[in-house]
């Protein structure tokens, strides 16, 4: 469980860019952080593992105040996709192994070989293990980046656009497998996401960030026309297909 409270953040001290923001994401469950570009979503998750440090407030992980914690802590307990993603020059197979770093003392053990092996093979990356990373393309950077994520065990994951760079198939693949593992392994993720029909299909809990603060945050209720009209400036209808609420933008256009 991750608990925020209050938090505030600015890069400077003139201008805030988070400005009271709580909530909690519970194990088990995925919590989307949506918003217009710029509203200050990266920069909430950062704040969440301390790549950046929160100027007030504070963020608890199974109880314990993260601002204790050593970096060692943090990597054990909070594994973190981001954004942007350089691929380096190493294999796939060693890539996803560095996520093990934090319990390795003196050398990988038959356990972190087990486990690396596991996750590749279930997105699908066993075929790849031995190619380079900065010889792939952006989408499989993208897996490889995720499956080092959840090698780590964290309690909280943390990811920032994961299916960005992802064609059809594999975004709805990649986030099915993202929220099976974390009912399975009672994680509670956290992730920025743009694309609101992949969020409404596979996280529990809606929090839109706007002017700092936080617009709406709960369950798919409050993902309405009127919010997404002032997030986003533009008409939008949510309609129900097949059981499943679908965003159509400009629908009457
Ligand atoms: N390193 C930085 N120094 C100063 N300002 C920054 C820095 N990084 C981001 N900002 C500013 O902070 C604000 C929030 O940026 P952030 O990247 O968190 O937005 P975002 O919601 O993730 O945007 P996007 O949807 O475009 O990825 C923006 O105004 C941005 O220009």
């Amino acid at each position: 469980m991750i608990f925020v409270d209050r938090l505030d953040f600015g890069y400077n001290k003139r201008q805030p860019v988070l400005e009271d923001i709580s909530f909690r994401g519970e194990p088990g469950t995925c919590t989307a952080i949506l918003g217009n570009n710029g509203a200050g979503k990266s920069t909430l998750i950062k704040c969440l593992n301390r790549i950046l440090e929160p100027q007030d407030g504070t963020v608890h992980v199974a109880g314990k105040d993260v601002s204790s914690f050593s970096r060692n802590d943090i990597a054990r307990s909070m594994a973190y996709v981001a954004q942007k993603n350089t691929a380096e020059r190493v294999t796939v197979f060693d890539a996803v192994l560095l996520g093990r770093k934090p319990y390795i003392t003196i050398e990988p053990s038959k356990n972190d070989h087990k486990m690396v092996k596991e996750v590749l093979d279930r997105l699908g990356l066993t075929s790849y293990q031995l190619r380079y990373v900065d010889e792939l393309s952006g989408g499989e950077v993208q897996k490889v980046m995720l499956a080092r994520a959840l090698v780590q065990e964290p309690d909280v994951l943390l990811l920032d656009e994961p299916t960005s760079s992802l064609d059809l198939s594999n975004q709805y693949e990649v986030l099915e497998l993202v929220r099976k593992i974390a009912r399975e392994e009672k994680i509670s993720v956290i992730i920025v996401i743009h694309d609101l029909n992949l969020a409404l299909r596979y996280c529990d809990r809606f929090l839109f960030v706007k002017n700092q603060k936080i617009l709406a945050y709960g369950d798919r209720k409050v993902v309405t026309s009127e919010i997404l009209k002032t997030v986003y400036r533009m008409d939008v209808a949510v309609e129900q297909v097949r059981g499943v609420p679908v965003i159509i933008p400009n629908p009457l256009s």
